[in-house]
């Protein structure tokens, strides 16, 4: 397999599955979309356009099970994913799935416990900060050690406007299920307990969801992770960290790039959306999948990162109700992971 080109099968053609379409066919190497599937036709024929012998389906399954097909890229929502996941798992294909792995751990449990029995690592979470330059660099300088031991992490994520139906605990399990995987991820340890608190809401929020929250993330060694998440921010898509350390702080996410002086007025711009700020480390991801799927492994965030990361979701999920510090219930992690 690794010397040919990677088959995908594409499965959610939104408004991610559509951007990743584009990147497999047009800007990386070594892999060819060879099918989309998507109850809605027209979305799936709209990503399949234009790319020769790109077979459409309405029914996912049909494109997990192609024969031709050699790995899948899953992009529909999070509660969707588990029984995708388990059919890929079952046929023994590569799957890279959006985050989040799935919306709660017990569901997330059911899929590392499957890829634990079928001996080996399947899966990849689509946590694309892990390959954003600026994360990486902050990664490296926080394990250099320069910057002593990390104590504090300051986190905002801003949405311009939460789609239709977005609900406040999505803000917790959809969005904030990436910082805490960058918060692992980072610092190279568990989550420990989470508390969420609740400022005065924008108006602009639907009814039912407060919108900003201030989540607050404990790890095992003691450091806290403050999290704004603000998803209808109004004026574009920001995400930015922090670290503070006993010897200095490093920062990503400020604004960079080119500053216009115009009509009496200086400034740059800000992304509206998650594509365009994290464009390079979408193309990255999706080459190194590719790369570690035609190799026969994954190079990324393995089903127990997305179950580590759900075990945190379930624990803020229910803190944003309770108004309590929640403790994480996280099992133990099985030795294919180690
Ligand atoms: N990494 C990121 O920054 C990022 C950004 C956006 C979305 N996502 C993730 O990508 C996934 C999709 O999000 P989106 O914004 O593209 O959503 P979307 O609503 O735009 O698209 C989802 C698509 O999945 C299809 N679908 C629904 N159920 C399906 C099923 N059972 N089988 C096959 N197709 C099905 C829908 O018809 C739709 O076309 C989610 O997991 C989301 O969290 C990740
Ligand atoms: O699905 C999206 C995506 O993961 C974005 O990166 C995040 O900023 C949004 O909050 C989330 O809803």
């Amino acid at each position: 397999m690794s010397n040919r080109e990677l088959r995908v099968g594409l499965v959610g053609a939104g408004l991610m599955g559509s951007d990743h379409a584009t990147r497999i066919h047009r800007r990386i190497s070594g892999a060819s979309l060879v099918a989309v599937g998507d109850p809605d036709l027209e979305r799936a024929e709209r990503a399949a356009a234009g790319i020769e012998g790109c077979q459409v389906e309405t029914d996912p399954l049909k494109v997990i099970e192609a024969s031709d097909v050699d790995a899948v890229v899953l992009a529909t929502p999070g509660r969707t994913h588990e029984p995708l996941l388990l059919a890929a798992i079952e046929r023994g294909i590569p799957v890279l799935c959006e985050k989040p792995l799935t919306p709660d751990s017990k569901s997330s449990l059911r899929v590392v416990e499957a890829e634990v029995a079928a001996g080996r690592r399947l899966v990849q979470v689509g946590f694309m900060r892990r390959f954003d330059p600026e994360y990486a660099e902050l990664k490296r300088t926080l394990h250099a050690g320069a910057l002593g031991r990390p104590l504090l992490m300051h986190c905002a994520h801003r949405n311009a406007s939460a789609p239709p139906g977005f609900t406040s605990q999505m803000m917790i399990f959809d969005s904030v299920v990436h910082e805490f995987d960058t918060t692992r991820w980072l610092l190279g340890e568990e989550i420990t307990a989470v508390s969420v608190r609740h400022p005065r809401s924008t108006a602009n929020a639907p009814s039912g969801m407060t919108d900003p929250q201030l989540v607050t993330i404990e790890t095992a060694s003691g450091v806290l992770v403050t999290v704004e998440i603000f998803v209808n921010c109004g004026f574009g898509y920001q995400v930015r960290c922090e670290a503070v350390c006993e010897g200095g702080t490093a920062q990503v996410g400020g604004d960079s790039g080119m500053t216009t002086h115009v009509r009496g007025a200086w400034g740059g711009s800000v992304a509206p959306d998650f594509r365009p700020r994290f464009q390079q480390a979408f193309d990255e991801e999706l080459q190194r999948w590719a790369d570690a799927a035609r190799a026969g492994g994954i190079d990324g965030a393995s089903a127990w990162d997305g179950c580590a990361a759900a075990a945190a979701c379930e624990a803020g999920v229910a803190a944003q109700t309770s108004g309590a510090r929640t403790p994480v219930q996280l099992v133990e992690r099985p030795g294919l992971y180690a």
